[in-house]
């Protein structure tokens, strides 16, 4: 890494318009947004370049861990096609390098565009030192304090341990994804948590050859998702993945040279044997030494905001997983946006976050997505009988036949009296890419008519929201 991009301590002012800390998804695009307005920038992060935990041990790095398992995966399919040929071996040092490149081509790509940003940019840790103030620590042991206008806190978050016995053993996804990560691969892997990052792991490290367990406290994988989602993600992976639910992980312990988690289910205690166990159990907010000089409303750790993510302190704003209301790459860089443009605009709520509008997807294999109100919270929203939801299935569709992916589907949920788009879910292939234009389609207030009346390619699995919106009847 050049440090050219990073500006030394001894280039801080000692008063700046707008501190940012934390250069992740909700920090830079807002830093870089202010900064074009010329209000004077000032970004501070320890990992000394952008993307946060989502490309130095998240999105980025488990994706290309992900895209080494679904090419390995197509062998599977070989003989559908009339193909025929061996399944590759795994070379897992070389996946991992295939991760870490990844990573670095996107560093050095950060890196000229925080050159180019005009923001002043010091790796470093911030500590908050007085209302207005913060003291920015970096590695060598020198600080500086420097005074704020406005704060931007997009500090984000870390992974959650349970308060069990002998969670110190299990792994965390910032063991298996951190850049130069050099774990051994499992032959047996026991995910503790089924939600979003054990279902992903489980899913890609099987098709990469280690025998999973997931280990989920709750009666559906992926709490809170559409029931349906849930059961065709429990169908298609509990036939590759040990999967079970209603089960309460009470102690990890060391035996021999892999680990023994005990669980309690149905009434009675489980145990299942591993050499690796991965805790993927939710996520903390992480804030900054001194925080409580900010005087800011907090709920179960996370920073309390409002639509504009403007905190309680009128100076503070806290856009990304900080704040907890959504914690994906994606809704961070626009609730960054959101707060920036309210920023630049002196205090004013120019601007407001749609949370309810943030697509949200799970890259198992197969894939899962949604957006809005399932039909259940819409009707609970409107009343029984004022939704209609229509429906496409895989097994239909032209380009599903070709690929072999017939199991699957879209379901599009509509406000009956007007026809107006309330929500979206899709389970199959593609489904990630699928949400986009649903996502906008929401966002814009689209109705099925409008949904009707595009034209989408053929034969590509889109036609089926213009097939699923075709069926709407008021
Ligand atoms: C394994 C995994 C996979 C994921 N996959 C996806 C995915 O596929 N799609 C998706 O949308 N989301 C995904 N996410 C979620 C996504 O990574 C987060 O939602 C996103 O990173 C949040 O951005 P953020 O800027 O709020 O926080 P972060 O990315 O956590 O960034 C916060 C930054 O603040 C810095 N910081 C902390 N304390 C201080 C301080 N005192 N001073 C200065 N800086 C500080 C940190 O170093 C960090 O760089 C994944 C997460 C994980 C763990
Ligand atoms: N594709 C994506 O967008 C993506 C991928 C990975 C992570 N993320 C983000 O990262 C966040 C963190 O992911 P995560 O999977 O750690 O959290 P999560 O909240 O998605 O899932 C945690 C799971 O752990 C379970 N759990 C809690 N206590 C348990 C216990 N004692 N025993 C067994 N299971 C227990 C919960 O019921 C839940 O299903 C997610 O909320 C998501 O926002 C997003």
């Amino acid at each position: 890494m050049t440090a050219s991009f990073q500006a030394p301590l001894t280039g801080v002012p000692e008063q700046v318009d707008v501190l940012v800390l934390g250069a992740g998804g909700a920090g830079y695009p807002g830093a870089f947004f202010l900064a074009k307005a010329g209000l004077s920038v000032l970004m501070v992060d320890p990992i000394g370049n952008l993307g946060g935990d989502c490309l130095a041990e998240g999105c980025v790095p488990s994706k290309a861990m992900r895209e080494a398992a679904l090419v390995r995966g197509l062998a599977d399919k070989f003989a559908g096609f009339g193909l025929r040929g061996s399944k590759p071996t795994v070379d897992w040092p070389a996946v991992l390098s295939h991760k870490d490149r990844v990573q670095n081509t996107r560093y050095a790509q950060h890196a000229q565009e925080i050159a180019d940003s005009g923001v002043l940019f010091v790796q470093g840790r911030g500590a908050i030192v007085a209302l207005d103030q913060a003291r920015i620590d970096t590695d060598d042991g020198a600080s500086r304090t420097v005074r704020f206008r406005h704060l931007m806190l997009a500090t984000g978050s870390a992974p959650a341990r349970l308060p069990i016995l002998g969670a110190d053993l299990a792994l965390t996804s910032h063991d298996l994804f951190r850049l130069g990560a050099d774990l051994p691969l499992p032959r047996h892997l026991v995910v503790i948590g089924g939600g979003y990052i054990g279902v992903e792991t489980a899913s890609m490290l099987q098709a990469l050859g280690v025998e999973c367990t997931v280990l989920e406290f709750a009666p559906q994988l992926l709490p809170g998702f559409d029931a349906e989602l849930a059961a065709s993600l429990l169908a298609s992976l509990s036939q590759r993945v040990h999967i079970e639910r209603s089960a309460q992980v009470l102690s990890i312990a060391r035996e021999g040279d892999g680990f023994y988690v005990r669980y309690k289910q149905d009434g009675g205690e489980r145990s299942v044997h591993a050499d690796a166990v991965l805790m993927a159990t939710g996520r903390v907010p992480v804030l900054p030494e001194g925080v409580e000089h900010l005087g800011l409303a907090l709920d179960s750790g996370h920073v309390v905001v409002d639509e504009t993510l403007r905190t309680s302190n009128p100076q503070v704003w806290a856009p990304g997983d900080v704040n907890g209301r959504s914690m994906l790459f994606h809704s961070a860089v626009r609730q960054s946006l959101v707060a920036a443009h309210c920023i630049a605009a002196g205090g004013q709520a120019v601007d407001l976050m749609h949370f309810g509008a943030v697509p949200m997807t799970v890259f198992t294999e197969p894939e899962l997505a949604h957006v809005g109100q399932t039909a259940a919270q819409a009707e609970a929203a409107l009343g029984a009988g004022a939704v209609t939801v229509t429906r496409y299935d895989y097994a239909q569709d032209s380009r599903a036949q070709i690929y072999c992916e017939t199991q699957g589907f879209i379901k599009l949920v509509f406000r009956r009296a007007d026809g107006r788009l309330l929500g979206a879910q899709i389970a199959g292939m593609d489904a990630a890419q699928l949400i986009t234009p649903l996502a906008l389609a929401l966002e814009q207030g689209s109705t099925a008519a409008a949904l009707a009346d595009a034209v989408f390619p053929h034969p590509m699995l889109s036609e089926g929201i213009n097939k699923a919106a075709r069926a709407f009847r008021p």
